[in-house]
């Protein structure tokens, strides 16, 4: 009896470990993989990709990043308000300041696209996932949700382009500097900053609220595949 309840607390030990998040990875992977193997950043990846659906990503992309600015001030809000540390406001804060970068990059990658961001009109998927994100600006939404929310919408982006940049990739050369945006090193640094985060909340959450950081992290998966058929050219 003895042995089997210490061997039992050995295995939850484990879990602990793992992660909720490496375990939501493991259970999730199909899910998980289509929105970082979709079939537009593949394209990206083998070289075969239209350029016409580059465009039309980079101005819905620029669109959905000026709405995700205030849902990332609104974690900022929630870690000030309830985090036990201190440095998940400079990370988090870090976030903001490559935002603020970001939109400056938005405006020269159109420019040389020739894409004209002031007459971009957002798509039904872009103005589903920017009304999702307005729901989880809300007080009401606890922090360990939104930081769940906001670790998984830069992951996607990072695993997606990072694929693109791995050896024998055939990323075309005018698309290199959008890979390395979200694919390089430190941003992949940053997302798991942003994973231990929400890791370390989530273990001292009570059930029901790591069970609504799930569903939003599987919602956010399909915002993210949504976003990515925007790409797709309607004849
Ligand atoms: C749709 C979408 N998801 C994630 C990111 C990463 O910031 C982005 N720029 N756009």
């Amino acid at each position: 009896m003895e042995a089997k309840s210490s061997q039992m607390v050995g295995k939850t030990k484990d879990n602990n470990k793992v992660g909720v998040i490496k375990t939501w990875l493991r259970k999730h992977r199909l899910i998980f993989t289509g929105a970082t193997r979709h079939p537009f950043t593949l394209s990206i990846r083998d070289g075969t990709v239209d350029f016409k659906s580059f465009k039309k990503w980079l101005g819905q992309d620029y669109i959905f990043v000026r709405a995700f600015v205030p849902f990332v001030a609104s974690v900022l809000v929630k870690a000030s308000k309830e985090s036990d540390d201190t440095s998940d406001i400079e990370v988090i804060l870090s976030g903001m300041a490559s935002l603020n970068d970001e939109i400056a990059w938005f405006k020269k990658e159109a420019s040389r696209f020739g894409v004209s961001l002031t007459s971009v009109v957002p798509q039904k998927a872009n103005v589903d996932y920017c009304s999702f994100l307005e729901k989880l600006m809300s007080l009401e939404v606890e922090y360990p949700v939104a930081m769940t929310a906001f670790w998984a919408i830069e992951a996607v982006y990072q695993e997606s382009f990072a694929h693109c940049l791995e050896e024998g990739s055939e990323t075309p050369e005018e698309l290199k500097e959008t890979c390395q945006r979200w694919g390089n090193e430190g941003f992949g640094k940053y997302c798991q900053s942003l994973q231990n985060i929400a890791n370390r909340c989530l273990e001292k959450a009570p059930d029901n609220l790591v069970s609504k950081a799930e569903v939003v992290f599987l919602h956010v998966l399909e915002h993210e595949v949504e976003f990515w058929n925007m790409s797709r050219l309607e004849a």
